[in-house]
């Protein structure tokens, strides 16, 4: 155990796989991404790779040794304060706006941040989230990051909105979702999708439709919420690709969340590039912001491992609230589970059916307008499931669900595949064994009722219960 002394306005920075380290804050203040520390208690780490900033000094108790570990005297963070009180300024702006609660004059800032891979884009979202919830508005987060989840597992999209602060122990930062044991910081409620696949790229209409979807509901919430209204919108979007098929990606985000501050980090190409885009969109402001020094490459084998932890922590909870999930034997029969097409797959599909019928490739610009009625921007005003996103796993070829992490959506099984990928996810369930010769499946739920009747979804998330 020993002491770490931070200068004002450092941070220090450090890296953990397991066992973990433990960390007390013994004097002054502290902050991880924005959360404050309290005075006292341990904060335990496990696979992160963070920073404790101080803006007065402070003195910290580790007990552990992290991979690595240093003392940084440059940060960006006195740009990103200003930063949150510019878009706090926006919040105000809109709080007191005379206008009706429709118009734009009554929206708060709409922010979505965009950057390469590890440029430090979930960081910042935590930060401006959490300055945000310390003067008291709750902007809606958004993830549109399969990789990196926020209260839902990898492979998913979520938002949330009235947190009261974000939980820095918790495997993705954010915190957790509503269990059935009390929690130590108020559990938050997302509302989930399933996109299944890895990267925006492996199906890029399927991640628009799923975009769409989620923008949705976020204006209705939006149009419904006065806070929500004020408080706007923080998006977290996944590595920018620099090519026509990222930027098209990007389009579509921009417009089905009718984003008004583009926050470009940790590229100068991207901002210059992006920046020309939208020279002339005058409901677009697109700025610049540094990346932070101690933003760090993770290895495709680290965020492996940090998904097993946020998988095993779904399923069995951590130190503070451990968790007790049930293993279900269920019959082949029981369950109706789709597997997730990647577009090399669903287009193969689309070739062998009737003329017309089939997507169209996948840069349409399907935008939520087109979703909201039930256009799939293939111009048959059909709805997503003409687009064949998804195949049926038949019961004799259900070995392929050994170790799947399946979706399980809101709608019963026998509906048509276009609501069970437009339907929000309940939550997750594990397929630990499969067995061929007795044509049965053993789960491991994460709830102790009846196994759900409804349609289940397999993505790419592969996990060993060990
Ligand atoms: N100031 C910092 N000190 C130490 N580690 C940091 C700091 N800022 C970010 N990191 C770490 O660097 C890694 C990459 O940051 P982050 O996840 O915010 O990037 P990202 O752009 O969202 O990544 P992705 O493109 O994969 O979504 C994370 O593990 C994060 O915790």
């Amino acid at each position: 155990m020993r002491e770490i002394t931070i200068a004002k306005e450092c941070e220090w920075r450090f890296e953990v796989d397991e066992p973990e380290i433990e960390i007390k804050l013994l004097s002054g203040t502290a902050e991880c991404f924005g959360t404050e520390l309290a005075v006292g208690p341990p904060y335990k780490f496990r696979y992160q790779k963070a920073a404790i900033f101080t803006w007065h000094g402070c003195v910290l108790q580790l007990d552990g040794e992290p991979l690595v570990e240093y003392i940084a005297e440059e940060t960006p963070m006195l740009t990103y304060l200003n930063l949150h009180f510019a878009l706090n300024g926006l919040r105000k702006q809109a709080e007191f706006s005379s206008a009706t609660p429709d118009s734009e004059a009554s929206l708060g800032p709409r922010v979505c941040i965009v950057g390469p891979k590890d440029a430090g884009k979930t960081s910042l979202l935590k930060t401006l989230e959490a300055y945000a919830l310390k003067q008291f508005y709750h902007p809606i987060c958004v993830n549109l990051s399969p990789t990196q989840s926020m209260l839902a597992l990898p492979g998913s999209f979520s938002a949330f909105h009235l947190a009261t602060m974000l939980d820095i122990q918790d495997a993705d930062g954010f915190g957790s979702s509503m269990a059935t044991g009390p929690t130590q910081i108020q559990a938050k409620s997302p509302l989930v999708y399933s996109y299944g696949l890895d990267e925006a790229l492996d199906n890029p209409k399927l991640y628009k439709n799923c975009v769409s979807r989620l923008a949705i509901t976020v204006a209705s919430r939006m149009s419904q919420n006065d806070d929500a209204r004020r408080s706007g919108l923080l998006i977290d979007t996944p590595g920018m690709v620099d090519s026509e098929k990222g930027y098209n990606i990007l389009h579509s985000i921009l417009t089905d969340f009718r984003v008004n501050v583009c926050l470009v980090l940790g590229s100068e190409r991207l901002y210059s590039a992006i920046k020309r885009k939208y020279n002339d969109a005058h409901w677009l402001k697109v700025l610049k912001i540094p990346k932070s020094g101690g933003c760090v490459d993770r290895s495709s084998e680290w965020i492996q491992h940090w998904q097993a932890a946020c998988v095993k922590q779904y399923f069995y909870g951590d130190y503070r609230m451990p968790l007790s999930p049930l293993s279900i034997v269920l019959d082949a029969q029981e369950v109706v589970v789709y597997r997730v097409l990647e577009a090399s797959a669903h287009l193969m599909r689309s070739s062998v059916l009737p003329l017309g019928m089939g997507g169209d490739g996948e840069e349409d610009g399907t935008s939520a307008a087109a979703v909201e009625n039930g256009d799939s921007g293939d111009g048959l005003g059909g709805h997503f499931m003409q687009d064949n996103h998804l195949e049926r796993i038949h019961t004799d070829s259900m070995t392929i669900l050994q170790n799947s992490i399946l979706a399980v959506s809101s709608v019963s099984a026998d509906e048509d595949e276009h609501l069970i990928l437009d339907s929000c996810i309940l939550g997750y369930v594990f397929v630990s064994d499969v067995d061929d010769t007795k044509n049965r499946l053993t789960v491991l739920s994460p709830v102790q009722h009846r196994f759900p009747n409804n349609a289940l979804l397999m993505g790419t998330l592969k996990w060993q219960d060990s």
